[in-house]
């Protein structure tokens, strides 16, 4: 594979006499993994009805590695969002920052979602989690996620860091800042990133980095702990932000990683500064299975005067007929509010949100649906917030069965029901919606998220 002379240079001089190891890493095939979306089903339970080889992450209790011949991406479970794809070194970020249920948590930098989800796993669907992403064709593939993961207590926005400051100063308790970078550990993934490289390396993204950063200490309470990560080697937009960070925001120190620290090995061998050295965590290609990240975890001292945004006690709009109508025939839980109307769309809205007056949000929370004359229209979020239990009608398929193939291609089935809306499942994990007639079933799903194949 052609890596960048310049790239390679760089490298020797850091590693020294790991150099040749971690070069020899590149001649390997990359490692895919996914990670159980325990909001759905737990590892246990996953284990147990997994058509795939899987090997654990030894840094995530949900991760695990595929043989790429499985194809998990493919699979029915996919598309029930019983698991997402992430390279297995990205999954240690959100275990090192550890939310907790109940907690406010920022995900700055959060498209496609791979992180997002795994900290709503760790939230357990309690709290209050903001999405931001600052490209709106990025942002396409965060929603979509939030919503495949059945996540309802997820706020996302649009908007630079900078902008997110005048709604959030001191409102979170733990922030990640997944921090855009140049990428080198993504060569062997995707080697389109070397050419990506070529244009823009690591200078091209230091000064966004520490502004970001900067933001985030505003952003998050005195107490409170962030984690700042990137999947690249160079120590200039690693180790050298962490330590710029440091000098600049003195109500901030370095979180020792002390449970990871003996098991898998922080090497940062060239740092200057030895509490950085020690305390910031790099998974190497050429130590662990997996492409290679930093991580560092920041924490905030308790100040004793500080600005805090106030959540509002928003009390929402109350449930529109049309709505209270669909529940009463089509389910049997009903989501409580509060609730929120943007255009002809109804949200169920976390609790404890500040005014976001102003402030681009693409989701304010769970998208229950539209609102058309006279009638309500369920989302595709809805669905997938759902259990099996959850709906009246409900229509179940083998995950080996044709009939699911040509659900999730868009198709109509023939088969006879009870007439009305219909949850649509895969071995009792729902998918979507169908439209249930005399004798057919009117396929619901999304044209957006169609299999093709
Ligand atoms: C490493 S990726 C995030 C990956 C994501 N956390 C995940 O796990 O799927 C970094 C993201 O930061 C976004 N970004 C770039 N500049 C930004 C900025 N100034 N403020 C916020 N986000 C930015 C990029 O568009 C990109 O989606």
């Amino acid at each position: 594979m052609r890596l960048p002379e310049q790239f390679l240079n760089k490298m020797k001089e850091f590693l020294q006499d790991e150099y040749e190891a971690f070069l020899a890493s590149y001649e390997q095939p990359r490692v895919q993994g996914l990670r159980i979306n325990t909001l759905k089903i737990s590892v246990e339970d996953f284990l147990k009805i997994s058509p795939f080889t899987l090997e654990p992450v030894p840094w995530c209790k949900e991760g695990f590695y595929y043989r790429e011949e499985d194809r998990p991406g493919k699979h029915p479970y996919y598309h029930a969002g019983l698991y997402y794809i992430q390279e297995p070194s990205a999954m240690i970020p959100v275990e090192i920052l550890g939310a907790q249920s109940g907690e406010r948590i920022l995900d700055v930098c959060a498209a496609p979602g791979g992180k997002t989800v795994q900290l709503a796993n760790e939230m357990k669907g309690t709290g209050l989690l903001v999405s931001n992403e600052i490209n709106l064709n990025r942002v396409k593939a965060l929603i979509r996620n939030i919503e495949l993961f059945g996540i309802h207590n997820a706020i996302v926005t649009n908007v630079s860091a900078e902008k997110l400051v005048n709604y959030f100063e001191g409102f979170f308790d733990r922030i990640l800042v997944d921090a855009p970078c140049s990428g080198e550990g993504m060569f062997r993934k995707d080697e389109a990133m070397v050419k990506s490289w070529e244009k823009q390396g690591p200078d091209y993204y230091i000064s966004i980095q520490a502004e970001i950063l900067s933001y985030m200490s505003r952003m998050l309470k005195s107490g409170g702990q962030a984690v700042y990560s990137t999947c690249t080697f160079s120590r200039e937009e690693n180790e050298a932000v962490i330590e710029d960070f440091l000098e600049r925001h003195k109500a901030f120190q370095l979180k020792p990683i002390e449970h990871f620290k003996n098991a898998f090995g922080i090497t940062a061998p060239v740092a200057n500064h030895s509490d950085i050295q020690i305390n910031t965590m790099r998974l190497w290609p050429h130590k662990i299975s997996g492409e290679g990240h930093f991580a560092a975890c920041l924490e905030k001292n308790r100040l004793e005067k500080e600005f805090i945004a106030r959540a509002e006690n928003n009390q929402g709009i109350s449930a529109p007929r049309e709505f209270i109508e669909f529940m009463e025939k089509n389910l049997v839980i009903s989501f409580e509010g509060p609730y929120e109307i943007h255009g002809d769309q109804l949200y169920q809205v976390p609790k404890g949100v500040p005014s976001l007056r102003g402030l681009k949000v693409l989701r304010s929370g769970l998208l229950l649906g539209t609102l058309k004359k006279n009638r309500f229209e369920p989302s595709q979020a809805m669905a997938m917030a759902l259990k099996k239990q959850d709906a009246q009608r409900t229509v179940d398929f083998s995950s080996r069965s044709q009939e699911v193939i040509k659900y999730l291609k868009g198709e109509t089935l023939h088969i006879d029901g009870e007439k009305g809306w219909t949850l649509v499942c895969v071995d009792g994990f729902p998918l979507g919606w169908a439209k249930q007639t005399e004798n057919l079933l009117k396929n619901e799903y999304p044209a957006a998220w169609r299999r093709l194949d």
